[in-house]
């Protein structure tokens, strides 16, 4: 069975579109939670430094965006700035809703249109973001970031790769998959390089085994050494846990190294979708051989 519909998603945002309530730090329940996390103010902080939008009217994010993506498989996601990749990947998390069309997790209706994700849902998208830094709270130790979720779901879960008798035992559990020592567990995320910090904000996401991780170019406020090392992991972790991912990224090499397929957004459309290899192939459409050519 398809892992993932998306089905004719149209996203428009207006003059005084505000979908997180950056401005006054409300934001509305729905967008209060980000793949099952609270909303807390860290998290806001994180809105702000990465939703610097030119509030134009009428913008159309998404424009008629469909897609599937099957169990156990890498979908690439590249496209210009602006082009609406992460606002597909809002709409997949259900942080805002889509203005039409459908999504379908594992056959089940999933958030898109006027449709509010029930909890239990929720857990099976999880999300890796650009900055670990912004992305773990600077107050908490790595245990409990790590826990969170894990907490939140603690007694729904039935997890096959994870053994969750004990917090201690899981939290060490993940700090292992992600090839860390569990030394860190009581440490704080300044005390971590940003490599680590990366590596347990992996860790969070899978730590409720997820079907789908989308990973918002997770590798690059990172080192050249530390991205090789992390898109490895990544790759490794999608074996063993037989996840899958949607990975948005600009760099086409990092795209290229993980992906099975890559799709190509321009303007809110997907314009080009092809298999890995075919990507530098000079049949395909402008706008990617535009975007190989000044790679
Ligand atoms: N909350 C919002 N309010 C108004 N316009 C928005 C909002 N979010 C996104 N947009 C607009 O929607 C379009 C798509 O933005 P989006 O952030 O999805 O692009 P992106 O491809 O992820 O860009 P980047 O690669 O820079 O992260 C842009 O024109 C952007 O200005």
């Amino acid at each position: 069975m398809t892992l993932l519909q998306v089905e004719h998603l149209c996203k428009t945002y207006d003059a005084h579109h505000d979908d997180v309530g950056l401005e006054n730090g409300k934001g509305n329940r729905e967008n209060a939670k980000i793949a099952g996390v609270k909303r807390t103010g860290w998290l806001n902080t994180w809105f702000k430094q990465h939703h610097d939008y030119n509030k134009q009217a009428g913008v159309a994010a998404l424009n008629d965006v469909s897609f599937e993506l099957q169990h156990g498989e890498c979908v690439g996601l590249v496209g210009e700035s602006g082009s609406g990749k992460s606002t597909l990947a809002r709409c997949l998390l259900g942080i805002e809703s889509a203005d039409r069309g459908r999504i379908v997790l594992a056959g089940e209706a999933f958030g898109g249109h006027a449709r509010r994700i029930r909890h239990e849902q929720r857990r099976h998208i999880q999300i890796v973001f650009q900055n670990p830094t912004a992305a773990l709270n600077p107050k908490l130790t790595i245990r409990t970031s790590l826990l969170d979720p894990y907490r939140q779901y603690g007694h729904q879960l039935e997890l096959n790769h994870f053994h969750g008798d004990n917090e201690d035992s899981f939290a060490r559990q993940l700090l292992e998959a992600v090839e860390l020592s569990p030394s860190l567990l009581d440490r704080y995320p300044h005390q971590l390089s940003g490599g680590q910090r990366q590596r347990v904000t992996i860790a969070r996401a899978i730590s409720i085994e997820p079907k789908l991780v989308v990973l918002d170019e997770p590798t690059a406020s990172l080192d050249v050494i530390s991205q090789a090392a992390i898109l490895q992991l990544l790759a490794q972790l999608k074996q063993e846990l037989g996840l899958a991912y949607l990975f948005i990224s600009h760099d086409l090499a990092a795209v290229c190294k993980l992906s099975d397929r890559i799709m190509v957004m321009k303007d809110g459309c997907i314009v080009d979708r092809c298999v890995r290899d075919e990507l530098f192939a000079d049949e395909r459409h402008p706008y990617t051989r535009e975007l190989v050519s000044i790679f």
